[in-house]
């Protein structure tokens, strides 16, 4: 028997417009996989975060979260998904603690549920140490950790994280990059939206999106091949990317 996949995108196109920045989307992800979503600027990888989470709406395609139509369906389906978003969304003078109690109050949980959730969060990203601290005394790194942590309050199966490095610098970025591939060996599925070759390990799930189109789904070994990862990526995609910034 096969598993349902944990995302599910099926012949997705959406147009702003006269342009088409998705064009024919299909791919799968596998539960408890970590998926890159690898594609230069420009390729449409908001755009399909946006439909992913129904911030946008499209008539052209589908999308099943974990079984459930985003469209039909969008409370069960959107109930399974954590969302970390590019631009961050922090209250910075709250502390960690009433920021995370917030966002379980809009997931209906309170009280002692509330504070069970949210301390496995803060414990699964190492912030537990760091309830009590305001937002803005954590650095741009404890920042983005708590984000996720706060995506993860409600279990979703799947985590979807747009560029989620964007602006840490390199400690930062490997330490987050491999927080999010642990969550992935725990078992959680992560989409995770990048221009960046080196965040991606060989055994990852890799689909490359370039204008609006999915080149390819494999692993990162497979795409490289006897080469690197980058190689192949730019040779895909022209080269028209910072992708070994
Ligand atoms: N609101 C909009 N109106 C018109 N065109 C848009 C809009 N948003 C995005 N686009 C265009 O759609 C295409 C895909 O953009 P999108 O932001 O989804 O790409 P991206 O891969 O996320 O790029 P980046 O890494 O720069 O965020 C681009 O050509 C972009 O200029």
């Amino acid at each position: 028997m096969t598993r349902t996949p944990a995302l599910c995108v099926s012949n997705v196109s959406l147009s702003y417009g006269a342009r088409r920045a998705l064009d024919d989307v299909s791919f799968a992800l596998d539960r408890g996989r970590f998926c890159a979503l690898l594609g230069p600027n420009g390729a449409g990888k908001s755009t399909l975060f946006s439909l992913l989470t129904r911030l946008l709406v499209t008539r052209e395609g589908r999308i099943e979260v974990a079984g459930f139509d985003l469209a039909r369906d969008p409370r069960a389906a959107l109930a399974r998904i954590g969302v970390v978003f590019q631009q961050p969304t922090l209250d910075l003078d709250t502390t960690v603690m009433r920021n995370m109690r917030y966002f379980a109050a809009l997931h209906g949980m309170a009280g002692r549920e509330a504070t069970a959730r949210i301390d496995a969060a803060l414990e699964r990203l190492n912030m537990r140490e760091r309830a009590g601290e305001k937002v803005r005394a954590l650095n741009g790194g404890h920042r983005r950790r708590m984000e996720i942590a706060r995506a993860l309050i409600h279990a979703p199966e799947v985590l979807l994280l747009d560029e989620p490095t964007v602006g840490l610098d390199t400690a930062a970025r490997r330490s987050i990059t491999a927080h999010v591939h642990d969550l992935a060996a725990e078992g959680l599925s992560v989409l995770w939206a990048t221009h960046l070759v080196d965040e991606i390990e060989p055994s990852d799930e890799v689909v490359v999106l370039h204008r609006g189109r999915v080149l390819r789904q494999a692993s990162a070994a497979e795409i490289a091949g006897e080469g690197d990862l980058i190689d192949a990526f730019i040779e895909m995609t022209g080269g028209n990317d910072e992708a070994a910034a």
